[in-house]
């Protein structure tokens, strides 16, 4: 892997070009990592090198906006870290994700510290979600430090009971400050008392094995938690995106939201694309635990109507959750499906398997291809048109993709060194990516990797990104929080001066400690940094 190719000077002639709004016969010029010139009959420069694309379709690098490298996960870690898990997601056409940080005790800035420490060994350039588990104000206040760090998602499990979850009102007060600072919520949507309560009847009643992870989380439990975080965020007025959308159910909650005016974004990952719940009831343990992530791969109907959702634009995206343990970590349920590190591999798939499952099945054009992998990311996360299109100006993050070219997924034939399961194995998909470049260097070229450890950049997220434009017109008008309502005023308000009342006056909103701390860490429950109309809830 560790054989490098430096980029200069590279023409890429005489393929389809295919952005998410166009296609079009063009050439791309590429110079010092940055593509200079996208059009017909470009001359090739002296000592420039020049890739022959006939036949082929010329796309941006795929984003992933959903993986787990190096994560400390229900006892183990996940078994690809940045280097390996990078350089198999540019052989698979991916050059760009968005890993999850999660905090160390709570602290999130030294889980910043942490994954920006384990991403320097990787080889592509990367940005960071973090992981909020806990309220109070030092996250409040934290929150802002990061967001200035280039850090504008937050992500809030409403599962993983005693361990990541965050309660309603933390999960409330999370929202409330994402909306304050311009920064995307995410949620892992699932009740996870529920499944809490689920698992212990299972177990009880003797179900012990994979097929018991499933059972423990029907439809209904991420339909509900989907249900009410869209609701929760509706109640101050942010933008929601709900990850690893694996039902149904919670499409409908979705397209419901989205009909009514709700700025909610959901996101496909490949699995829910792809695979079947039957699996998990497979008599070899190994192959059935290798299946056990969460949100569950769902039994029939429900990757149907995840793809035709997504060719709706009711989802938005694709990604992988790609969080891998090789069979020896999955082992640790052997007797105890509670106990399985939950996730799967995706991260060189998702590009293939999403081609296939969409494009060869007729569900989308090329350029909804380009839409569903790589620039609804770059667009809903703020680095586009840098990344997710290809531009004069744009990085050189490009792929070639040879629609005639039918290969076989699995173990052998993936790059990542840690994985000794695959839940795509065997899986022939007819597409594949020949050539990948990472910011002008040609990576993956030939059945080649080269790759370097260290050369990967972390890429700053602005705030405030497309989802936030127009929200205080929009919050104006329905005159929700910030922007309304206002108190009645009554005879006698003057004289008596309750607590809450006192509070209010000074900016704070609710009564307990914790929150009156939070706002004067500049954070806290209420939603209005600049309310308007003077009222703070
Ligand atoms: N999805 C999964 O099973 N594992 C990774 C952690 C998460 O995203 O919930
Ligand atoms: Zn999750
Ligand atoms: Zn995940």
């Amino acid at each position: 892997l560790d054989d490098w190719a430096d980029g200069g000077t590279i023409l890429i002639k005489g393929g389809t070009v295919v952005n998410h709004d166009q296609q079009f016969e063009a050439d791309v010029l590429i110079r010092d990592g940055i593509i200079v010139d996208v059009a017909p009959d470009i001359e090739a420069p002296p000592g420039c090198l020049v890739l022959p694309a006939a036949g082929l379709f010329v796309m941006p690098g795929g984003i992933d906006p959903h993986t787990h490298l190096d994560m400390p996960f229900m006892g183990t870690v996940t078994a690809d870290d940045f280097f390996t898990g990078q350089a198999a997601a540019l052989a698979g056409g991916t050059t760009f994700h968005i890993d999850f940080a999660l905090p160390i005790n709570h602290d999130i800035r030294a889980g910043f510290r942490e994954w920006q420490s384990k991403a320097s060994s990787g080889c592509m350039d990367y940005s960071l979600h973090m992981a909020v588990t806990q309220w109070g104000p030092r996250v409040a206040a934290d929150m802002g430090q990061l967001v200035a760090e280039g850090v504008s998602s937050f992500k809030f499990f409403m599962a993983y009971k005693g361990v990541l979850q965050v309660s309603d009102g933390e999960l409330l007060a999370g929202l409330s400050r994402c909306r304050q600072l311009g920064a995307l919520p995410l949620v892992h949507a699932e009740n996870g008392d529920a499944v809490a309560w689920m698992q212990e009847r299972l177990i009880s009643s003797g179900i012990r094995g994979p097929e018991g992870h499933p059972l423990s989380r029907p439809p209904a439990l991420e339909a509900e938690a989907t249900g009410r975080a869209i609701r929760l965020a509706g109640v101050v007025g942010a933008p929601l995106y709900v990850v690893h959308v694996m039902s149904g159910e919670a499409v409908e909650e979705i397209s419901r939201a989205r009909l009514s005016g709700s700025r909610v974004v959901g996101e496909a990952v490949v699995s829910g694309l792809a695979l079947r719940e039957a699996g998990c009831w497979d008599t070899n343990f190994t192959s059935a635990a290798a299946l056990v992530m969460s949100p569950p791969i769902r039994g029939p109907g429900h990757a149907e109507r995840i793809k035709a959702a997504l060719a709706a634009g009711v989802l938005q995206l694709v990604a992988t959750d790609h969080a891998v343990f090789n069979s020896s970590q999955k082992a640790a349920g052997r007797h105890d499906f509670r106990r399985i590190p939950n996730g799967v591999n995706g991260i060189e798939e998702r590009m293939h398997v999403t081609w296939q499952e969409m494009v060869v099945a007729g569900l989308a054009t090329p350029s909804d291809f380009v839409r569903l992998t790589s620039t609804a990311a770059a667009q809903l996360f703020n680095v586009y048109p840098r990344k997710g299109r290809l531009a004069a100006g744009s990085d050189a993050d490009v792929i070639l993709l040879d629609p005639r070219v039918t290969h076989t997924l699995g173990v052998g034939a993936a790059h990542s060194p840690r994985m000794d399961t695959n839940v795509y194995e065997g899986k022939v998909v007819q597409g594949k990516v020949v050539t990948t470049l990472s910011r002008g260097r040609l990576v993956w070229h030939e059945g080649r990797l080269r790759v370097r450890r260290g050369s990967g950049r972390f890429v700053r997220r602005p705030p405030f990104g497309p989802l936030f434009q127009g929200l205080d017109e929009q919050e104006r008008r329905a005159l929700t929080l910030p922007y309304g309502p206002t108190p009645v005023p009554r005879e006698g308000d003057q004289e008596a001066q309750l607590p809450e009342q006192q509070q209010q006056e000074e900016g704070v909103c609710g009564g307990g400690r914790e929150e009156v701390a939070a706002a004067a860490a500049g954070g806290g429950f209420c939603s209005a940094s600049g309310s308007q109309q003077g009222a703070t809830y």
